[in-house]
């Protein structure tokens, strides 16, 4: 990957707000961009699990409408979640509104891995910005705001109506976030025609963008067996019992990942992903354990057969012996797919866009769960993407940052996409 440096144009767009026109790009000799300084000031903002500080969000997120003079409406869907929605109301506000959706959580640290503080901020002498959320999505949130509030600013005014929604606990599933938003009614008011969430960074020129997302099922296989004297060579164990569902998992890991390393055209969207994440089970040395319980979390691409998937998992429990049964935690069967169809109004007007600045778009189902799948299952059409292009994926990893330059440059795209997106043709869409 070529590294993106402070003061250096990262070539995308139009260069007339490049360097030397002091509009897009930082040189250590500028001062910084005040929409970075405001990133950098989000990311301060500790909305990280297990206790994030959703109270401070709220109050960012409250100055943030103030200064864009836009209303904010808060829906407590569930005790301590708040939704927050900043409504751009359109000029033609029956039509159908788009969505900018962001979750406002982060995923914990292990912060002795990190070079920098990961609530800190800090911005190297090379432009990027550390820590957790730089990826995962606090810049989009920020990208949103700031496009937003550029537009204002330039007295611009669309026919449809734009929210930005702002979500709690997508990282911890999304149960007591969008899974509920969009059943309360406040969110059937918002009369959504087409939503943007989040996706990945691309370490290349090209832009990922997600039209659909695999669907997680998170698994416990409980085994029981005869208890004993560790001694013994107890028959009907559950550790037996337990390995051959481990063993039969695990097998079909490593098919699904020579699949995805023999075929040249598949992403990761395209494949099962199969993993161990808990083992549980036992009490003493010398005891033979009476249950042992083992968790796997599986991603599977929307067009697998899921009745079928489920009766694999049936039979390889069968197989395990006696009495080995399994829960779901997370269950989602979701397989609509969001259309990237030219004759599509809504993502022509996405793709157009991008286009028109350059852009190359590299369409991908998404590897993990977002908030969108609440949306998709609901009919809607919703695209992920985050606009970071020659960026590593580093989101849940540790060291996440993003460079200031493709930070900016992401918000060019908001501002060009918003009004392509708010003004689109009437018919059928109405
Ligand atoms: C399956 S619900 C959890 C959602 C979570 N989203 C982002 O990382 C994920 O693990 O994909
Ligand atoms: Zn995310
Ligand atoms: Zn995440």
């Amino acid at each position: 990957m070529r590294a993106v440096r402070a003061g250096q144009w990262v070539g995308m767009l139009p260069d007339k707000d490049g360097p030397g026109e002091g509009g897009g790009v930082q040189d250590k000799t500028w001062s910084e961009d005040p929409s970075v300084t405001l990133f950098r000031e989000y990311l301060k903002v500790k909305t990280v699990h297990p206790q994030p500080d959703y109270d401070a969000a709220l109050r960012f997120l409250e100055r943030m409408a103030e200064e864009l003079s836009l209303p904010l409406k808060k829906v407590e869907v569930c005790p301590g979640r708040v939704v927050a929605i900043m409504t751009w109301v359109g000029t033609r506000p029956e039509l159908k509104s788009v969505v900018l959706n962001s979750h406002t959580d982060v995923v914990p640290v292990y912060e002795e891995h990190w070079k920098y503080d990961p609530f800190g901020a800090i911005k190297d002498a090379e432009g990027n910005i550390y820590g957790r959320g730089t990826q995962d999505m606090k810049c989009v949130t920020i990208q949103y705001i700031e496009a937003v509030r550029r537009l204002k600013v330039a007295g611009k005014r669309f026919p449809r109506t734009v929210h930005l929604t702002f979500v709690p606990d997508e990282e911890v599933g999304g149960q007591q976030g969008m899974e509920t938003f969009v059943k309360h009614p406040e969110f059937q008011k918002l009369n959504i025609g087409f939503a943007l969430d989040e996706g990945l960074a691309n370490p290349t020129d090209a832009f990922t963008v997600f039209y659909g997302e695999k669907n997680p099922w998170w698994i416990t296989v409980s085994c029981p067996g005869s208890p004993g004297h560790g001694s013994r060579f107890v028959e009907n164990t559950a550790a037996e019992k337990v390995r051959r569902v481990i063993n039969s998992f695990l097998e079909f890991r490593e098919k699904e990942k020579k699949r995805l390393n023999t075929n040249e055209c598949f992403t990761l969207g395209d494949v099962t992903t199969v993993n161990m994440t808990m083992l549980k089970g036992g009490v003493a040395y010398n005891v033979v354990p009476a249950e042992m319980d083992v968790s796997f979390d599986l991603r599977i691409p929307p067009t697998v057969d899921l009745q079928g998937f489920e009766e694999q998992i049936k039979a390889w429990c069968k197989e395990a012996g006696e009495g080995v049964t399994y829960k779901f935690a997370q269950k989602h069967m979701d397989q609509n797919l969001t259309s990237t169809e030219e004759s599509d109004p809504w993502w022509n007007a996405f793709g157009s866009t991008c286009k028109a600045m350059n852009m190359t778009l590299k369409k991908e189902i998404f590897p993990a769960a977002t908030d969108s799948r609440f949306m998709r299952e609901l009919g809607l059409p919703a695209i992920g993407f985050s606009p970071m292009n020659r960026t590593p994926i580093l989101l849940h990893d540790h060291n996440e940052y993003l460079n200031e330059c493709v930070f900016l440059q992401g918000i060019q795209v908001y501002e060009r996409l918003v009004p392509a997106l708010a003004s689109i043709g009437t018919i059928p869409l109405d």
